[in-house]
């Protein structure tokens, strides 16, 4: 695979992308562990990219249980620099209707189980800034795909993740939109946070499947939800499909904020954590 790749992470409805040419599929291990799936290498439209189903592709790990750190660190390894995330969210605002995207630019992290959110520990100290976490450049990509595939989108706004698997009471959900939060999830944190560790460009493609539940009428079920999940596929489907393209014909310059982020120096480390810093900052 050539430099700067493009990986892609496909979320609950998307557990594969359509019209591929599958080049192989990779088994990783990963000091952190192992990914949720198998690491498919393919090719859509002649351009090649990584492809990673978050959740497994039977969809058989729950938000908590998604080994976040594997997936980063072994599609990093991998050579992806532009991460696309693809992920199912509850919609806190009236104006982001089910059935459309939304393109968030923040992410308030409200998990409480202690998910492992850092590369670092255990002899390496460093720090990231999460001021910005989405790559602004690859959301215009994205951007550019929605209206090309005439899907509605909404651009900006933030990610509210919870801790899941339940959805949310109705008062959560009011005090979420209290906060300001325009979608709800359940796994871009720590996702987009282990991305800005590993130096890559992340950007979310948001697909709406329900209001949660703070309208009147509303309570969040699971077989609402897949009713508007398989429509959101589709959509997301014709969009990948263009944000490849224009990615693969105009890849830009990432802004690798964690190249100093790493505080103890090299002579301090094992052979194997210099190996995780030399992989996270390459
Ligand atoms: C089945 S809806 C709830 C589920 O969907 C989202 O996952 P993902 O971000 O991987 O699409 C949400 O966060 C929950 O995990
Ligand atoms: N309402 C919601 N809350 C949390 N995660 C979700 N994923 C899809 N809809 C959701």
């Amino acid at each position: 695979m050539t430099e700067k790749a493009i990986g892609i992470i496909g979320g609950s409805g998307v557990y594969n992308i359509e019209g591929i040419e599958i080049i192989k599929e990779h088994t990783v291990e990963t000091p952190f562990g192992t990914p949720s799936d198998k690491v498919i290498q393919a090719k859509l439209n002649g351009v090649e990219f990584y492809f990673l189903p978050r959740h497994g592709r039977t969809h058989g790990v729950l938000p908590h249980e998604v080994n976040y750190c594997a997936n980063i660190y072994a599609l990093k390894s991998m050579g992806v620099e532009y991460l696309l995330s693809v992920s199912a969210v509850g919609s806190l605002k009236e104006e982001c209707p089910p059935g459309s995207m939304v393109l968030p630019d923040q992410f308030i992290d409200w998990t409480k189980g202690g998910r492992r959110r850092t590369f670092f520990g255990e002899g390496i100290v460093g720090h990231v800034s999460t001021a910005y976490p989405i790559d602004m450049k690859l959301q215009k990509v994205i951007e550019k795909a929605c209206a090309g595939a005439d899907v509605p989108h909404h651009v900006g706004g933030s990610y509210i993740c919870i801790e899941g698997p339940q959805f949310s009471s109705k008062a959560e959900s009011h005090i979420y939109r209290g906060f300001g939060a325009t979608v709800i999830g359940m796994t871009n944190v720590p996702e987009a946070y282990l991305a800005k560790e590993a130096g890559m460009a992340y950007a979310t493609l948001a697909m709406v499947t329900d209001y949660d539940c703070w309208r009147e009428e509303e309570h969040c079920s699971v077989e609402e939800i897949l009713k508007v999940m398989k429509k959101n596929n589709e959509s997301a489907q014709s969009i990948i499909k263009l944000a490849l393209n224009d990615l693969n014909a105009n890849k830009f310059d990432i802004n690798k904020e964690n190249t100093f982020a790493i505080m103890t120096p090299e002579e301090a480390m094992t052979p194997e954590q210099i190996e995780i810093c030399r992989v996270l900052k390459k």
